[in-house]
């Protein structure tokens, strides 16, 4: 399970929680201007908008999960399992992989309009990265910060969904999602007037008793509603520190602790990282399971017109502060 938001204050702010049971040894991943993106079935991308991200590096070529562009464009990968349904070539239409969908956009758009200008011509073809690295099942989040979209490829062709919420996890398709709101708009994080049963003499005997009724699993539909909830009635000072403090401690709401969660028999889904980008600045903030020490990689530091990717190791281990 996976959970991607967005969060504002002064600054724009876009991650994910990647949640899995292994790690495909991801990198955060600079690719300038200047590197060629090879493309499968439209023209190759000479030059285009430069891109930080959570990659897989694979013979040079950058498989990013979850990115943002010089422009303050942002994009994540989520599963979308028995859903996601890809394409064979379509006459007409610019038909680009799953796995070239977020270097296209980010490198060729900068807004969320652009990108939907983009995507209207689009169709996702079913081709696979390499046999070592077949297609996978996604649904895709931009956000700039005007807002948000979700990107979603089914049976039925591809569908762009306005996200109010910028909020978005895994299955169901989105609407279903976004309908099942619905069913928690009775919940408040401030205390409430008793409504139940007027003659009865009922009170709040614990804090929190407002959020009653909240989905505590992990779930998808429980995490986007958990998710929703709390970033809806968080409150923030406007500086950096804060803002990604604030934006790490929304996803920690949905964070997957190891062994909650049984994929396959004694392997067991969690938390691999959580990533904040900072949309304006261009810099890549990210903790581990291992090491919840906020960790950074900023775009503007490195040679942005270069033609090489750049890729900075995960620091998985966790180091204590001694205070004596
Ligand atoms: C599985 C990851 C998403 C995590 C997630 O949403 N889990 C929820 C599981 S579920 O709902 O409960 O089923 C996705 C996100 C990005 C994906 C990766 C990126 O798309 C980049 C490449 C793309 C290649 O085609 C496959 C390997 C890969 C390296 C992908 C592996 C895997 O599918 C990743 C890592």
């Amino acid at each position: 399970m996976c959970t991607a938001i967005t969060f504002a204050t002064e600054d724009h702010y876009f991650g994910r929680n990647l949640d899995l049971d292994f790690s495909y040894n991801e990198t955060v991943t600079i690719t300038p201007r200047n590197y060629v993106f090879p493309m499968r079935k439209v023209p190759d991308l000479n030059s285009h908008y430069a891109i930080i991200g959570m990659a897989t590096v694979v013979g040079d070529y950058p498989l990013y999960y979850d990115a943002v562009n010089e422009a303050g464009l942002g994009m994540a990968g989520l599963n979308f399992p028995d859903n996601a349904h890809y394409f064979e070539d379509v006459a007409g239409k610019n038909n680009i992989t799953s796995f070239e969908l977020i270097p296209y956009i980010l490198g060729t758009c900068k807004t969320v309009a652009e990108a939907k200008k983009a995507l209207a011509n689009i169709s996702i073809s079913a081709e696979n990265f390499s046999k070592e690295f077949p297609t996978s099942t996604l649904h895709w989040m931009i956000a700039d910060k005007d807002g948000s979209i979700v990107v979603e490829s089914t049976a039925d062709g591809l569908h762009v969904y306005d996200n109010p919420v910028g909020v978005m996890t895994n299955n169901p398709p989105f609407p279903i999602m976004k309908f099942a709101l619905n069913d928690y708009y009775a919940l408040s994080a401030h205390p409430l007037e008793h409504k139940f049963a007027k003659d009865l003499d009922l009170h709040e005997y614990s804090r929190g008793m407002s959020g009653l009724g909240l989905p505590g699993d992990l779930s998808s539909k429980s995490r986007f509603v958990r998710c929703v909830f709390t970033k809806y009635n968080s409150l923030c000072d406007k500086d950096e520190a804060s803002s990604v403090n604030q934006f790490l401690k929304i996803l920690g709401s949905v964070e997957q602790v190891k062994s909650l969660c049984e994929v396959t028999p004694g392997e067991y889904e969690y938390t691999i990282y959580s990533s904040c980008m900072n949309q304006e600045k261009g810099i890549y903030y990210y903790t581990t399971y291992g090491n919840p020490d906020i960790h950074a990689v900023d775009m503007h530091k490195t040679d942005l017109d270069a033609d090489k990717l750049t890729s900075y190791k995960l620091q998985k281990d966790l180091e204590f502060h001694f205070d004596n």
